[in-house]
């Protein structure tokens, strides 16, 4: 069982500053002609992106290579930022560059999924609050610790994991539904707080940290809360100055030193996600490799991966090494 080490419990529902009401009136009047009539149905946002029942996958292999079959481990990385900082849109973009994006579910090699899927149940007297904009989502203490770890633990295990859905719009799961991820060569976990847990931490490979300055940050998060969260505009900013920022000063943010790879910028950043995406290649097919030497098969060609992305197909296999 894990603890709630190191987590100031007294600051979960109590951070609201005293010139919040005032900067919330501001930011009303800023924002409200900017957002006015730009609601649509969108709402429920797990962003696990290893979606649905499996096709039928020739013997277990793709491309001649293990596939979906429990046991095998993956490279994960943790990926962490302030809230709207683009860390989805990152995870989307390694995908994209890893030719993952159409793959199907079964067989994709890359898949990303989101540490909001493990908010925890709200009592009713929290979900209340929740509906009033009053319920503080940023803290530690929101998430289900023990069922990341599990889960994260799972994966690394390279076994077939179900994760819940999440409903920004309800702020609960989905009853009865779940993605189910199954053994990949990289898994992307994104959220505000994934390195705040030190054991949960300590089971990245890899740690990247999206930094996207605050003013860009809101900016980004107002229109996406109304137009895919469900969230009218007061409520939104009052969240913001009562709990999202307080709580990205006091827990978020003092996990940057935590990560590997700064990205400032987020998704514009395209050298930084390029040399993510090398490096990942290369954990990639540097496994592979040794995956197979070790079943008694021929050194396979970078090219045979489904990730090899544009790699010439003459590159010589000394070229990759595995990252330490
Ligand atoms: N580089 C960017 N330029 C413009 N809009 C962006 C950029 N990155 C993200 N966004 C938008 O900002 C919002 C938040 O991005 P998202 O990737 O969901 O952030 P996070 O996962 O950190 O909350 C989304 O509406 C997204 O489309
Ligand atoms: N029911 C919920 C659950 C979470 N939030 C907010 O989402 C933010 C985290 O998601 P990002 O995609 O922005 O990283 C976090 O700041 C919570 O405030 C919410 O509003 N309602």
């Amino acid at each position: 069982m894990l603890g709630m080490r190191g987590v100031l419990l007294r600051s979960r529902h109590s951070s609201r500053h005293p010139s919040a009401e005032r900067v919330v009136t501001t930011l009303v009047s800023y924002f409200r002609p900017r957002v006015a009539g730009l609601f649509s149905s969108r709402g429920m946002a797990a962003n696990a992106s290893n979606v649905g029942e499996p096709k039928a996958n020739t013997n277990g292999r793709f491309n001649g290579r293990l596939n979906g079959v429990e046991g095998k481990s993956p490279f994960l990385i943790g990926v962490a930022g302030g809230t709207a900082s683009g860390k989805s849109t990152v995870c989307k973009r390694i995908m994209e560059k890893l030719g993952q994006v159409d793959v199907e579910n079964a067989q994709r090699q890359v898949v990303s999924i989101s540490q909001d899927s493990f908010y925890k149940e709200l009592t009713p007297a929290e979900r209340a609050k929740a509906e009033r904009g009053q319920y503080n989502f940023d803290h530690p203490g929101a998430f289900n610790e023990d069922l990341i770890y599990q889960t994260l633990k799972d994966i690394l295990a390279g076994k077939k994991c179900d994760i819940p859905v999440y409903d920004y719009r309800t702020n609960s799961r989905c009853e009865g539904q779940f993605i189910t991820i199954y053994p990949a060569d990289v898994v992307l976990f994104e959220g505000i707080l994934v390195f705040y847990f030190p054991e949960i931490r300590d089971l990245f490979h890899m740690k990247l940290f999206v930094d996207t300055d605050s003013d860009t940050r809101l900016a980004r998060r107002v229109p996406r809360d109304i137009n895919e969260r469900g969230r009218d505009l007061e409520q939104v900013l009052n969240q913001y100055m009562n709990y999202v920022k307080p709580a990205f000063e006091e827990f978020c943010l003092p996990t940057k030193k935590f990560a590997d790879v700064i990205i400032p910028r987020g998704a514009d950043n395209i050298v930084a996600i390029d040399l993510i995406v090398q490096h990942i290649r290369e954990f990639v097919v540097n496994r592979n490799q040794d995956q197979m030497r070790n079943e008694g098969h021929a050194s396979p060609s970078p090219a045979t991966s489904p990730v090899h992305g544009a790699r010439r197909p003459n590159t010589p296999d000394v070229y990759f090494k595995r990252p330490h």
